[in-house]
């Protein structure tokens, strides 16, 4: 689909502080129109600072933030964003279809009721008590909430955080249906299958800096290579660097772990010196990558001006 107009989201340059501790780090990032986005990060990583400057719930010390070319407050004002945030406490005693048009009535061009309830899953439970339902059905109302304005961006703070593995699955199919109607969607998680499975995009972030930015096959592939493990034959614990494509070792549980950027020719110089048993070879998962980018991010903060390794 052709673009129209400014891009949905542009950070430059944003940074923000708390006393001593630079949550942003100076972030760098454009949302285009359409697109789905995991922003994927460790605790601390700096996700909802960086959402809570989107939303226009406080500003940067540093840098600017537009959405469609405007302001966090006037494209909030404008009805651009809809927002769900970590946790909120539901009002007793009224039904979902209740609350739902409710909140509805509060936008200039809110979405149908009946559409609501369709895009989010809850048209089957709309009579039922909102104080009586169960976690994942909740949040879809939460989700729900976000919708009712019609916003062209959602926001989603972790929205799965603390779901059971069906309810995670019926949010995603929720946030799935909303994006297809050619809506932009950003949303953090510390789960790395969720941002392989929904997302068009990741971007990683870590100690409030992007360390990663691409769809999920090339921020793998950004971490090249594979892993062998195996139990050393002689309890053997020293040397294993010095084999072909090997670029780390680590021994865990009384296995040996190997990352090499050639597994056939690390596996060949293993057989030949007959060192293991119980061998496996597996390719880089996100959550190795993920892992990855955050250790290089934070060595390249150590590692003193004017060195390169
Ligand atoms: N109000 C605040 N006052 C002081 N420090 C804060 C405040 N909010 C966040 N921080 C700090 O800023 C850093 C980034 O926090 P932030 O909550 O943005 O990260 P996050 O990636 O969303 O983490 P999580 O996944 O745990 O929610 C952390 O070091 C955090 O302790």
């Amino acid at each position: 689909m052709a673009e129209q107009g400014p891009p949905a989201v542009v950070f430059k340059g944003v940074v923000k502080e708390y006393d001593s501790v630079r949550a942003v780090d100076g972030i760098d990032l454009t949302i285009r129109r359409g697109e789905t986005v995991a922003l994927l990060g460790p605790n601390g990583a700096g996700k909802s600072t960086t959402i809570g400057m989107l939303l226009g719930l406080f500003p940067p010390d540093h840098g600017t933030i537009e959405i469609f070319g405007k302001s966090p407050e006037l494209a909030m004002r404008a009805g651009h964003l809809g927002a769900m945030l970590q946790e909120g406490k539901m009002i007793p005693r009224v039904s979902v279809r209740e609350i739902v048009d409710f909140v509805r009535q509060t936008y200039r061009k809110p979405l149908p009721l009946k559409e609501v309830l369709q895009l989010a899953e809850l048209t089957k439970i709309a009579d039922h008590r909102v104080d009586k339902l169960s976690g994942g059905q909740a949040q879809r109302v939460r989700f729900a909430l976000a919708l009712a304005g019609d916003p062209d961006i959602v926001v989603l703070d972790e929205p799965t955080a603390a779901l059971d593995v069906e309810s995670r699955r019926e949010l995603w199919a929720a946030m799935q249906r909303y994006a297809a109607r050619g809506n932009t969607v950003l949303f953090s998680t510390h789960y790395l299958e969720e941002a392989d499975n929904s997302a068009d995009r990741v971007v990683v972030i870590a100690s409030g800096r992007v360390v990663a930015d691409g769809t999920t096959s090339q921020i793998k592939s950004m971490v090249e290579g594979r892993s062998v493990s195996f139990v050393p034959r002689s309890g053997r614990r020293d040397g294993y660097e010095l084999l072909p494509g090997v670029s780390s070792v680590e021994f865990h549980g009384g296995r040996v772990h190997l990352r090499t950027t050639d597994s056939d020719l690390t596996v060949h110089a293993l057989a030949r010196a007959d060192a293991f048993t119980d061998l496996e070879v597996s390719g880089v998962g996100l959550e190795d990558a993920f892992v990855a980018l955050t250790h290089q991010a934070r060595h390249r903060e150590t590692v003193p001006e004017g060195r390169t390794n």
